[in-house]
């Protein structure tokens, strides 16, 4: 059983310059996530979601502010976050086997490393298919690889930026169920960035809602739902409009609407 840590970001501010040209995107982002929390990131298009997941894998450094797993400041091993993004980004001359070992190559992988391979495969459904090639498989089943190589070197914090986003209606569903079926088996801890509302309040413990850029934390707002939840059922649909309200008042859209 891994050791979960509370995930922290302090004050959290990042520029970008283009050119001479400073934009300012976030500023002064404060976020406290629960070990085992699931914690969803909604917000205009622009606003800083990616860059924001971005800071916390050590792809890019902020501007200002700390990020902290278990009040230590973060070491960036994958051992504490992995991060599986919309396209799967898988090496196509490699099997499913191979994609999801690929960064523990550098070890000789030991009868317990197999079996926890095995494991994964297992715990995304690909069973059948470890020796199978990105191009043998649908979007569905890529996505479902990048999150077993996400999640085989156990980090303590899954990122998630968009995962489903390029997936059609239906697999997107089912890769929810998938998805909360995983997080409660693997008891990561999970913040994922998705521009679908339905799906942020489908799996998530709290939902935050990004302002424009430069963006801060607009409002936290938390899912008191039993799981599994009904898209359908009531308070769902009563969450469902208090954030699109919350959204739509950030973004200015040329037409009114109705949920
Ligand atoms: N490497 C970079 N150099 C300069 N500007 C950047 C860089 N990366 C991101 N930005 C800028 O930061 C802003 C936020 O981008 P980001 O991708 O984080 O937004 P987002 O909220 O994830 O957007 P979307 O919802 O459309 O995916 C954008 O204005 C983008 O142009």
């Amino acid at each position: 059983m891994k050791n979960l840590e509370k995930l922290s970001l302090l004050n959290i501010s990042k520029s970008f310059f283009i050119k001479d040209k400073k934009i300012d995107v976030l500023n002064d982002v404060n976020l406290d996530v629960s070990p085992g929390e699931f914690v969803s990131i909604i917000g205009p298009s622009g606003c800083g979601k990616s860059t924001l997941l971005k800071l916390i894998i050590g792809l890019s450094s902020q501007t200002a502010g700390s990020i902290l797993l278990g009040g230590h400041e973060l070491q960036y091993s994958t051992h504490d976050i992995g991060i599986v993004f919309q396209e799967a980004r898988l090496f196509p001359w490699l099997s499913v086997y191979k994609n999801i070992t690929f960064g523990l190559e550098n070890k000789q992988l030991s009868e317990d490393d197999k079996n926890d391979v095995q494991k994964h495969i297992k715990l995304v459904g690909l069973e059948s298919f470890a020796d199978a090639y990105p191009s043998q498989l649908s979007g569905g089943m890529q996505q479902r690889v990048s999150i077993a190589r996400a999640l085989i070197s156990h980090p303590k914090v899954l990122l998630l930026d968009e995962p489903f986003g390029a997936l059609d209606a239906i697999t997107r569903i089912h890769m929810q169920q998938e998805i909360t079926r995983i997080w409660q088996t693997e008891k990561s801890t999970i913040l994922l960035v998705t521009h679908d509302i339905d799906e942020a309040i489908f799996l998530s413990d709290r939902v935050i809602v990004m302002s424009n850029r430069p963006a801060t934390i607009k409002k936290i707002i938390p899912v008191e739902l039993p799981r599994p939840r009904d898209r359908n059922g009531y308070d769902f649909l009563l969450l469902r409009k208090k954030i699109y309200k919350e959204f739509f008042d950030e973004i200015e859209i040329p037409f009114s609407f109705n949920i």
